[in-house]
């Protein structure tokens, strides 16, 4: 059976100011599934990410989405101070400001959504601790949380195994799959071939061009590879 079409791209050319970094790209992520976004630095990852986000307009092309709910684009650990005087609880509540706007009370539904996010990645154990006390590996699942908090059914990440070790990205990887079997879409960036070998599809980024049917630093990067079973 075929996967159903999350996100349909054509022809997406993206840059800043006079500089093209994504040179038309016309892709599908599947809905439901965990892809990974693969590609040496600066071949335009983040780019895409941010195009996919809505933060980046094209300067080109159609992006279709299916589902209404603005993606959710989830912080990596290291882009974010863990000197924030914040605990876990508060930095998963800002996931619900998308929703309340800042200076609106949380809702009892609201907390109970941030406590449900932080239940779906393992975290509600650490919900009083300050963000500083936190391990790379915990801070990367609050911030997922956060993500989740925003009730997406998109979460879109920029390398969130970076800096972590291998039982923090296993973990990770764990979460994805948990949650796309929840119906969620994932698309992540990511330099490590394990993480993307484990994706269910792959898009493979090369100077801002999508690179498909070449020899693949395996598994196959045919469109909508099935790997395993679900
Ligand atoms: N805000 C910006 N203004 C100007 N150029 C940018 C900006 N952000 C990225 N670029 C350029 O766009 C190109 C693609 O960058 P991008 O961050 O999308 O690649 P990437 O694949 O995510 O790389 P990395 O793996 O290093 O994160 C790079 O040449 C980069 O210098």
């Amino acid at each position: 059976m075929m996967d159903e079409t999350a996100i349909t791209m054509r022809g997406i050319r993206a840059g800043y100011g006079a500089r093209t970094v994504l040179h038309g790209i016309t892709a599908r992520v599947p809905r439901a599934r965990v892809t990974a976004l693969v590609g040496h630095n600066g071949s335009g990852k983040s780019t895409l990410l941010g195009v996919l986000a809505g933060s980046l307009a094209p300067s080109a092309g159609t992006l279709e989405r299916s589902g209404d709910r603005r993606p959710a684009l989830v912080l990596q650990h290291t882009d974010v101070p863990a000197a924030l005087p914040l605990t876990a609880r508060d930095a998963v509540a800002m996931g619900r400001w998308a929703h309340r706007g800042w200076w609106r009370r949380l809702t009892g539904h609201d907390r109970a959504v941030v406590a449900q996010s932080m239940e779906r990645v393992g975290v509600a154990d650490l919900a009083r601790r300050q963000l500083g006390e936190l391990s790379g590996g915990q801070y990367q699942r609050v911030l997922i949380a956060q993500g989740l908090a925003q009730r997406s059914d998109l979460l879109l990440l920029d390398e969130p195994g970076a800096g972590l070790d291998q039982d923090a990205r296993e973990r990770i990887l764990e979460i994805f799959a948990e949650l796309a079997a929840d119906g969620v879409t994932i698309v992540h960036a990511t330099h490590d071939a394990g993480a993307a070998g484990r994706a269910d599809h792959r898009l493979l980024l090369r100077e801002g061009r999508l690179v498909t049917g070449e020899p693949a630093p395996e598994p196959s990067l045919e469109p909508f590879p099935r790997q395993g079973q679900r």
